[in-house]
């Protein structure tokens, strides 16, 4: 590594080794890097042997603007093949204890080599990354990677602030502060007494146990988006919002990507569309649907006579899902209507103008690349906090139409029902009020995002005060001090306070 690299203040970003929770610490980390940081990131081997093949991450750090972003990954103990990975139960703690010992060493180990780390950085279900760096006098900061509102949701069900559906109450509203009223199957899914990720209940609120340890908590939407939960959730807590992360204003660094699995190459396929005319269909990378759910959808598709493209992900092989497969003669109906792939580039094909709307699940990943993409949505929802963000997608940020409620409905969808939200996102005067306030949302996030926006001006202060921290840390392990330039003034005053207005008939 140059001396260059070795001049930088040190971050170390702890990723849970999830795509929805990948994608975005990486963008943060190559945000901050091209603002001048070193950045290391690491997750468990696993999944880095799988990044490693599926992009091109190598051995020395890459340079990122002003800065570098390296990669190091840790053993979580457990044999490639070990199919307790998939019960969160059993691997949390499992990642916790092994965590809890690796990541000191991969810590020394820096030190030695000139890069002392001076911040750790976490996303959600690794709570403990917190006490791993309070263990070694470091501060860390959490990098929460839903909406704002979800994080009240949780927030206030973990403090019983408010009513949310019990047993003896399944059906309740639940009224938050600053937030539309929400539906009993608004509230993330899995909050219900009933839901079967019970598993994920505990996962998400375990962070809340430790909320306080981490000196800001950072998120992945923008101010102008969720102005009143930001604003109230702020008094709260240390939020700083610094999305959305994946609209990197400046820096030409597309070649270090997080993705799992290689992307399919689809833009060609694209490019032959006219504009506006192909549906995109995506669930994600952990919602898998049933298989009669599956052919609905393929005959909604095939009976609208739209274009599309349609991810198709294999299931992992210990999830206990089987196979899908579609119904016969499907392709060859469809012909260059329609294509199947098995991972998609989706920041590409969000940003390709022969896309006329998502047919999304609604993971927040997904809904901020739509909206900051200016992408109307046709929400499908499955389950956590995708049933919140279909509600917001369509009721607040209004750029979408709602194909099922999730979870709590557990209802077959049928095809006239895809093909009428197909054409009713595509087509006529509400597909065109949708795209104009998706185009909207698309121009505030890039302000946000643009210099002295909101979300930069927020990343600015976040990078000033791991500076002024990385010198106190030095100080105070006696240890030369890493070279720092004078914290920049933050700048005064509060983020633009201007509200987006939207269509609305
Ligand atoms: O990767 C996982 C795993 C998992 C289990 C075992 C294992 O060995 C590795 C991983 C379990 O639940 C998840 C749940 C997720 O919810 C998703 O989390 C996103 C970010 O919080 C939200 O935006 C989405 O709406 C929501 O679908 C996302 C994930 O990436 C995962
Ligand atoms: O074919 C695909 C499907 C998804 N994604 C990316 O995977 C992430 C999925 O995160 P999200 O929060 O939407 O859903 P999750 O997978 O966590 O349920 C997003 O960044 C997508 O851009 C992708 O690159 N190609």
């Amino acid at each position: 590594m140059g001396s260059d690299a070795e001049s930088l203040v040190h971050v170390l970003l702890v990723s849970f080794p999830g795509q929805g929770h990948v994608n975005p610490l990486l963008r943060l980390g190559k945000r901050l890097a091209s603002k001048g940081l070193l950045v290391t990131f690491t997750t468990p081997e696993s999944i880095g042997k799988q990044m490693r093949k599926a992009s091109n991450i190598g051995d020395e750090p890459a340079p990122v603007g002003d800065g570098f972003i390296r990669f190091e990954f840790f053993e979580d103990g457990w044999d490639e093949d070990e199919p307790r990975r998939q019960d969160l139960d059993q691997y949390l703690p499992q990642l916790e204890k092994v965590g809890k010992v690796l990541i000191p060493e991969m810590i020394r180990r820096n030190a030695e080599r000139n890069r002392p780390i001076s911040c750790l950085i976490n996303n959600p279900f690794i709570p403990w990354v917190s006490d791993v760096a309070e263990s070694l006098g470091l501060p860390s900061a959490m990098l929460w990677v839903q909406s704002c509102a979800c994080f009240a949701a949780y927030y206030h069900y973990y403090h019983g602030l408010v009513p949310f559906p019990s047993e003896s109450a399944m059906e309740i509203d639940v009224r938050l502060p600053c937030m539309p009223l929400l539906k009993h199957d608004e509230v993330p899914s899995f909050l219900y007494p009933t839901s079967p990720y019970p598993f994920l209940r505990r996962a998400i609120l375990g962070q809340y146990k430790n909320l306080d340890k981490p000196f800001c908590i950072l998120m992945d939407t923008f101010q102008e988006l969720e102005l009143e939960i930001i604003e109230y959730m702020s008094k709260i807590c240390p939020i700083k919002t610094v999305g959305p992360l994946f609209k990197n204003p400046k820096v030409p660094n597309a070649n270090v990507r997080g993705d799992f699995m290689k992307a399919d190459d689809c833009v060609g396929w694209l490019d032959s569309k006219p504009a506006g005319s192909v549906v995109y269909v995506s669930f994600g990378s952990v919602v898998y649907l049933k298989q009669d759910q599956w052919d609905e959808i393929a005959y909604g598709l095939l009976n609208s006579n739209v274009n599309f493209l349609w991810v198709m992900k294999p299931p992992h092989k210990d999830s206990g899902y089987t196979v899908l497969t579609l119904p016969e003669g499907f392709l060859e109906k469809a012909g260059d209507k329609g294509k199947v792939v098995q991972w998609s580039p989706q920041e590409q094909v969000l940003a390709h103008p022969a896309v006329a709307a998502f047919v999304t699940h609604c993971g927040w990943n997904s809904s901020m690349e739509a909206l900051a993409s200016g992408m109307p949505v046709i929400a499908f929802p499955q389950w956590g906090d995708q049933v919140t963000d279909a509600k917001y997608l369509v009721d607040v940020f209004k750029v979408g139409v709602r194909m099922c409620r999730g979870e709590a409905e557990d209802k077959l969808i049928t095809r006239d029902v895809v093909e009428k939200c197909l054409l009713e996102a595509t087509v006529g005067e509400k597909a065109a009020e949708m795209k104009r306030n998706a185009l909207k949302w698309k121009a505030a996030a890039e302000a946000a995002v643009a210099e002295g926006g909101s979300s930069d001006r927020n990343i600015q202060a976040f990078m000033d005060e791991v500076k002024r921290r990385s010198v106190e840390v030095a100080l105070a392990k006696g240890s030369k001090s890493t070279v720092v330039e004078a914290p920049a003034a933050v700048r005064e005053g509060a983020a633009t306070n201007g509200k987006v207005e939207l269509d609305s008939s």
